[in-house]
């Protein structure tokens, strides 16, 4: 690290360049968290765009939504400092960014985040925009901040304008909020079981499940259900009104990501008190602009490691409390925890549960991070991320595979 003079006496501080950047692959759980094993919670029979098919209906995985993979992207400063990140993605997210991006950082600094995240938008914008392309620059973007902290000796969220609290408090997503209750969480996010193709059994087995687990949580606890863009406006509306009294907090991305004009119908139509969230599935501020220009939503919900990554999510974080919009990002471990305790409109945060039962709390991107933070009774202290960058490490003992260079 050198010191050049700067225009006073007092020297800036110039950091060592970027040298190599990496796209490894890794399979088994961890980033791509739908990679899990049999009799997994978050595979057994949850509504999707596909449960038309009667084929595809009870397991996600059936019809490939673990075919991606983990894409680790490492980037190595002339020090031979190593920042990385995990994302989804895989091996045609490593080839992106193996043969497409890495061009636009060997060589620079990494404080020139803004540059590099423009330049490799608008190089891959007559393919890209949304889904595995924006995934691959949201991982060579985490990597980025990650570098950043490390080099920086800081914690990413001191680089993002530090803690507006103490603590994060967290809702748990899985089959079990009765659990997630006596862990501490301030809520429990269901997956929907069953979509418009299994008629009014099904929606009246999703209720069914709902007013179980209402009188084992009480009154007072949250309760929400993950729709995964499995329903239709008619649907969704039917099935919110019926559990709105149940007190469902809110109905989680329940139609089609591309259907604006859907989500705006549906937010019109919920009972007054219902939240409608989506957003996980969204990319770029402008397709968040979108969302909060159509009214689609209450809360935004993207995930920083599918959105554009850290530099991105300040834009669309920016807009939304403009908007007057909470941002509540998909779960995505220490990518959104050192993200949310630094923004007052993220007053809290999501926690996967990924244990299969679930019954035990247990890191969200296990087995890939060392050192990953867990919340304590729901919640986590703004203490468990001060270590530099995002404070993890890569398991040494996943096998990483390299399937292209440049
Ligand atoms: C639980 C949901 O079906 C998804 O698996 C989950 O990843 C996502 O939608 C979420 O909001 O956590
Ligand atoms: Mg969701």
């Amino acid at each position: 690290m050198g010191l050049a003079q700067g225009s006073f006496s007092v020297p800036i501080v110039t950091l060592p360049k970027i040298k190599h950047v990496r796209a490894f692959t890794v399979r088994g759980g961890g980033a791509d968290y739908h990679d899990q094993g049999e009799g997994h919670w978050i595979d057994d029979h949850i509504a999707t765009p596909m449960s038309k098919y009667p084929e595809y209906r009870q397991s996600r995985q059936s019809f490939g939504i673990n075919v991606l993979g983990t894409l680790v992207v490492e980037i190595e400063a002339e020090d031979g400092t190593i920042g990385f990140a995990v994302t989804t993605g895989g091996e045609p997210a490593a080839y992106i960014v193996e043969k497409h991006l890495a061009r636009f950082l060997e060589g620079r600094s990494p404080t020139d985040y803004e540059k590099i995240w423009d330049q490799m938008y608008f190089s891959t914008q007559y393919y890209g925009r949304k889904g595995l392309v924006i995934n691959a620059i949201s991982g060579v973007d985490l990597a980025l901040w990650d570098l950043l902290g490390k080099l920086r000796q800081e914690p990413v969220y001191h680089l993002l304008g530090g803690a507006v609290r103490d603590e994060l408090q967290f809702y748990a997503t899985g089959a079990r909020p009765d659990k997630a209750k006596e862990f501490g969480f301030i809520g429990g996010k269901m997956a929907l079981h069953h979509g418009p193709a299994e008629g009014i059994e099904g929606l009246k087995k999703n209720i069914a499940e709902l007013a179980d687990m209402r009188s084992k949580v009480g009154d007072d606890f949250w309760l929400m259900w993950d729709c995964w863009m499995a329903l239709d406006v008619d649907y969704a509306t039917r099935l919110a009104i019926a559990a709105h009294e149940l007190g469902l907090k809110w109905i989680e991305e329940a139609i089609s990501p591309d259907d604006y004009w859907g989500y705006q119908q549906l937010k019109r139509n919920v009972p007054k008190g219902m939240l409608v969230t989506t957003g996980e599935h969204e990319a770029t501020r402008w397709g968040f602009r979108m969302l909060m220009e159509m009214d689609c939503c209450d809360i935004i919900q993207p995930d920083v490691g599918w959105c554009g990554g850290v530099t991105e999510l300040l834009k669309i974080s920016a807009l939304a409390d403009a908007h007057g919009k909470m941002v509540v990002p998909h779960g995505s471990s220490v990518y959104s925890y050192h993200f949310v305790i630094t923004r007052h409109n993220s007053p809290f945060a999501e926690f996967l549960m990924m244990h299969p039962g679930p019954t035990e709390v247990v890191p969200m991107f296990h087995p890939q991070l060392l050192g990953e933070p867990v919340p304590e009774n729901g919640r986590m202290k703004v203490t468990a991320l001060d270590k530099p960058g995002f404070g993890v490490d890569l398991n040494p003992d996943i096998a990483m595979h390299r399937p292209y260079t440049h």
